[in-house]
């Protein structure tokens, strides 16, 4: 076993053969914990030196924002950007009566904002801390340990860009993290500009290069039990290819969307709720098992498909998600 050093000497988790297994004082297990369903269908990233959009928040519908520091905003503005975050996190404003998650994106550590940014967050408090270009788990347990060592409420998650090859290479051993409660990871998110950037694969419109790795990310997101979000669509005056791109990205079994344009919020908040059809079909299930006739049976007849507990277990979760979206 070992501690992690380099740059964070507060660093202070347990490795065996490199990956952590848990730090000594954090032992709970994600699925010792009630699950809730937080709704992250669209993710609007607003740039910190945006004044004008900034003030726009308040009257969009998206589920979660954004706030970024890091690609939007240009070197000279970085650090009048950071001073910002007090003043926006004083003044959260709702979605629709309900709290809207908040994240910030700061600058990878490794750049001359990045230490700061981090300390700036820290004392903001938001719901979420996203990391751009992370490689390992080691990038995310670093933050962890600052995170914990300023006594930052375990409420604040981190979310991680995943957005390099060597994340990808990677990607089980970081989603894994999300099984640990104490690792506070939450959430991915694909950066398909960086990873068309640093691999060199054509950027198409049915994103056939990228879908075999965005299907990588899902599913390692699934087995570290977290959310995973696609990436952004640029074309921001193309409604009819977003529409198609989120409804590709919904047919994956993404969580949600990241949008760069307030135009882009309806159509995302319509492609990852449940279709009519799907919330029907598990009305119809949830009834079925409720019948008295089928109260000790594992397996069903519904309408001449073949219908499971495992089915009932799903279509419970849609209709929680359902009410908590109010769809
Ligand atoms: C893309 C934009 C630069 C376009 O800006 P602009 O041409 O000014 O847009 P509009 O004039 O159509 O704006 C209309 C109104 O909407 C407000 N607005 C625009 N964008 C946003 C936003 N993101 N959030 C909130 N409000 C917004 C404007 O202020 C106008 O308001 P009003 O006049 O009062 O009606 C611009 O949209 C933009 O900057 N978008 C965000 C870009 C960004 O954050 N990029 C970084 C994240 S994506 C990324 O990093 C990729 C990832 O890492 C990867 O690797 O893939
Ligand atoms: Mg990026």
């Amino acid at each position: 076993m070992r501690r992690i050093g380099g740059g964070f000497p507060q660093a202070r988790a347990v490795f065996v053969q490199g990956w952590r297994l848990a730090s000594p004082d954090h032992t709970r297990h994600r699925s010792d914990m009630t699950e809730t369903y937080r709704p992250r269908r669209s993710v609007l990233y607003v740039p910190a030196s945006n004044d004008k959009a900034l003030a726009k928040i308040a009257q969009l519908a998206c589920d979660a924002v954004i706030i970024d520091l890091e690609d939007a905003v240009a070197p000279a503005d970085k650090i009048a950007a950071r001073e910002k975050l007090a003043g926006i996190f004083a003044n959260r404003p709702d979605a629709n009566g309900r709290r809207r998650e908040m994240v910030v994106r700061v600058n990878a550590l490794s750049s001359e904002w990045g230490t700061d940014d981090l300390a700036a967050v820290a004392k903001a408090e938001p719901d979420g801390i996203l990391l751009p270009k992370v490689h390992t788990p080691r990038d995310v347990l670093e933050v962890g340990d600052v995170l914990d060592d300023n006594s930052a409420p375990d409420s604040v998650k981190l979310w991680a860009m995943i957005e390099t090859p060597k994340a990808m290479l990677n990607i089980g051993a970081i989603a894994e993290l999300g099984r640990d409660p104490a690792s506070r990871l939450d959430c991915f998110i694909a950066g398909t500009n960086d990873l068309i950037k640093d691999t060199g694969v054509l950027a198409t419109p049915d994103r056939a290069y990228l879908l075999p790795w965005l299907m990588q990310m899902l599913l390692a997101a699934r087995a570290g039990g977290i959310d995973m979000l696609d990436g952004v669509f640029n074309e921001f005056r193309d409604p009819d290819a977003f529409a198609r791109e989120c409804t590709q990205a919904a047919a994956m079994g993404f969580d949600g969307k990241t949008l760069i344009h307030p135009s882009q919020v309806e159509a995302a908040n319509r492609a990852f709720a449940p279709s009519a059809q799907a919330l029907a079909e598990a009305r119809a299930v949830k009834d079925a098992f409720a019948l008295a006739q089928n109260s000790g049976k594992g397996v069903i007849a519904l309408n001449g498909r073949m219908v499971e507990r495992l089915h009932l277990a799903q279509a419970e979760k849609l209709l929680a998600k359902a009410a908590a979206i109010g769809a």
